[in-house]
């Protein structure tokens, strides 16, 4: 199996996005460590997944992302029970223009977070096996998105940092590959954010020019992100890109240059 030996972490893993990730982890033999804020779906989750594939291969542990002292201890539960880490998933996130500093909080600061723990046990300068980290940020991160300016400001943000953290990384010779997936709408529980007037804040008025937008891009399977992350992780040639998911298919985002 392709992950056979490896060990990932994954944020936002009890459901959506993350748990179809954490699923085809375990699909290609690595065992995965589940951190969620949701403690009842993360361990319905557990259960779940013990079932199918044995109660060594996952591991779940409640963690709210904005918390240093949380996210800091669920990876060294982690590497307690798994011996290392070398994949790592920031992928927590939710989309509130009303309470939007919790908008940040969790999207772009949960993710800088995550990648700072993630380097300090990975990075090969102290001590680490090296290893790689895929933030999801999402099509929202390479353009706007009318009615959600701070989600697109913590996608934008995520796209900025992976970018640079890659650049940061093969310079100071870490041994750690930083990557990110920009998809388009998703079918998760996220995207009722955008008709949702406590959600859209003072921009409640856009919902429906929102949902056109939704109409005009279509709505994916929580598997073609998936797949696309099991592609990206898997090209060891990758370092720095964003891998776009959308309707059409995927595809790695050219950059404007300066
Ligand atoms: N669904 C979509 O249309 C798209 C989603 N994305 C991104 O994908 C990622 C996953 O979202 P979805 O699966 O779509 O949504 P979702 O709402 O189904 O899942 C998000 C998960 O993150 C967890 N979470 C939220 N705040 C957290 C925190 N503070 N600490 C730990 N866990 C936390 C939730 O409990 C939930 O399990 C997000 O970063 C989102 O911005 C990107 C592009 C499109
Ligand atoms: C609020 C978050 C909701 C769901 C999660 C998510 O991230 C979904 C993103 C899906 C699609 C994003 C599309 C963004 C498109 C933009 O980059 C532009 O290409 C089109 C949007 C606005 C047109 C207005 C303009 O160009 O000025």
């Amino acid at each position: 199996m392709a992950l056979e030996g490896r060990t990932a972490m994954v944020t936002g893993a009890a459901q959506g996005i993350g748990r179809s990730i954490s699923e085809i982890l375990l699909k290609n033999g690595a065992k995965v460590a589940l951190l969620d804020v949701a403690e009842a779906t993360g361990t319905t989750l557990k259960k779940s997944l013990d079932g199918q594939y044995g109660p060594e291969r996952t591991l779940f542990i409640p963690c709210d992302v904005q918390s240093q002292q949380q996210f800091k201890a669920a990876l060294q539960k982690a590497v307690e029970t798994f011996g290392h880490v070398d994949i790592f998933c920031n992928n927590a996130g939710i989309a509130n223009e009303n309470d939007w500093e919790k908008a940040v909080s969790v999207n772009l600061m949960g993710v800088v977070r995550g990648s700072y723990l993630a380097l300090e046990h990975m990075n090969k300068l102290s001590g680490g096996q090296g290893g790689v980290i895929i933030n999801i940020a999402s099509l929202a991160g390479l353009g706007p998105f009318p009615g959600a300016p701070v989600y697109t400001a913590t996608k934008h943000g995520v796209v900025g940092f992976t970018r640079s953290m890659a650049a940061t990384s093969k310079m100071s010779g870490y041994g750690v590959r930083f990557n990110m997936i920009c998809p388009t709408f998703v079918q998760t529980d996220i995207i009722n954010s955008l008709t949702c007037p406590a959600a859209l804040g003072q921009f409640a008025h856009l919902a429906d020019p929102t949902r056109k937008l939704m109409e005009q891009h279509g709505v994916l399977d929580v598997s073609r992100v998936s797949e696309g992350f099991l592609q990206l992780l898997l090209d060891e040639t990758k370092d720095g890109e964003a891998l776009v998911v959308v309707s059409k298919g995927s595809q790695y985002y050219t950059f404007p240059s300066l």
